[in-house]
C-alpha cells in the first residue's frame, strides 16, 4: 500500500477480535511512532502495550478506580472495565512532557502525532486500529498501572487486531475542503479552497 493510500483509507475499527498484532508488527508500529514529529527531539511519548492476560490486570484497575467514585452504577463500572478487554492488544500513548522551551502544545502534538503513526502503521500492516479515550485516566489506578508520573497526561490508547467481519464500518463522509482550508491571498484575505476532497476508497 502506498503512503497516500494508507492515509486515505485508515479507518476506526469498530470491532476488534483476534488474531492481534504479532510482536514483529507491535516492534514496526511502535517504531512508526517514535518517528512523529518532535521539536527539539525531546521525545514527549511514552507507549505502554497491553495485551493477553494483562488486561485482565488493566481492567481491574479501571475497576478500582471507578468503585472508588463511589455512586457509579454497577452496568456502568462493568462497561469500563470491559475497554480494556475488548480488543486483543493495546497501546497506551502517555505524553511524558519534558522541561523545555517547546511549550506543553507542542510536546502534547507529538504525542497525539506519534498516536496517529501508530494507527497508520498498523494499517499499513493489515492491522486494524481504534484510537480511544482511556477510561478514568485522571485516576490514581490506572495512572498507576500506566506508571503516569506528575505532569504527565494519558493521550490515549490505540486498539489493535482484526476487524469482525460480520460488524461494518460506517463509512465515512468526504470533508468540503472548503469548510476546513483556506488560502491567503496576497491582499491578506482568505479564500477558502474549492478544490474537492480526494476520494475515499
Ligand atoms: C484523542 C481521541 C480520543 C478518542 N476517543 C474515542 C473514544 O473513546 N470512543 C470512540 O468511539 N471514538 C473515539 N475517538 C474517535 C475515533 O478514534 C475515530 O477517529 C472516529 O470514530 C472517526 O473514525 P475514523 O477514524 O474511521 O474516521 C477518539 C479520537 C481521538 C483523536
Amino acid at each position: 500500500m502506498d503512503a497516500l493510500t494508507c492515509l486515505l483509507t485508515r479507518r476506526t475499527a469498530t470491532r476488534l477480535v483476534e488474531p492481534g498484532p504479532t510482536p514483529d508488527q507491535i516492534t514496526a508500529i511502535l517504531g512508526a511512532a517514535t518517528t512523529a514529529p518532535d521539536h527539539k527531539m525531546l521525545r514527549p511519548w511514552r507507549f505502554v502495550i497491553v495485551r493477553g492476560e494483562a488486561r485482565t490486570t488493566l481492567a481491574t484497575a479501571i475497576t478500582a478506580a471507578a468503585e472508588a467514585i463511589g455512586d457509579l452504577p454497577e452496568p456502568v463500572v462493568r462497561k469500563a472495565a470491559g475497554k480494556a478487554t475488548r480488543s486483543p492488544a493495546l497501546i497506551a500513548v502517555i505524553a511524558a512532557r519534558v522541561e523545555s522551551r517547546v511549550s506543553v502544545a507542542e510536546q502534547d502534538a507529538s504525542a497525539a502525532a506519534a498516536a496517529q503513526n501508530i494507527c497508520l502503521a498498523a494499517h499499513a500492516l493489515g492491522v486494524a486500529s481504534a484510537w480511544k479515550s482511556v477510561p478514568l485516566p485522571d485516576s490514581a489506578p490506572v495512572r498507576a498501572l500506566f506508571g503516569v508520573a506528575a505532569g504527565e497526561e494519558l493521550v490515549g490508547w490505540v486498539e489493535l487486531g482484526t476487524q469482525a467481519p460480520n460488524v461494518p464500518v460506517p463509512p465515512r463522509a468526504a470533508v468540503p475542503l472548503g469548510e476546513v482550508a483556506a488560502e491567503l491571498e496576497v491582499d491578506g484575505s482568505l479564500r477558502p479552497v474549492a478544490t474537492a476532497a480526494p476520494v475515499i476508497v
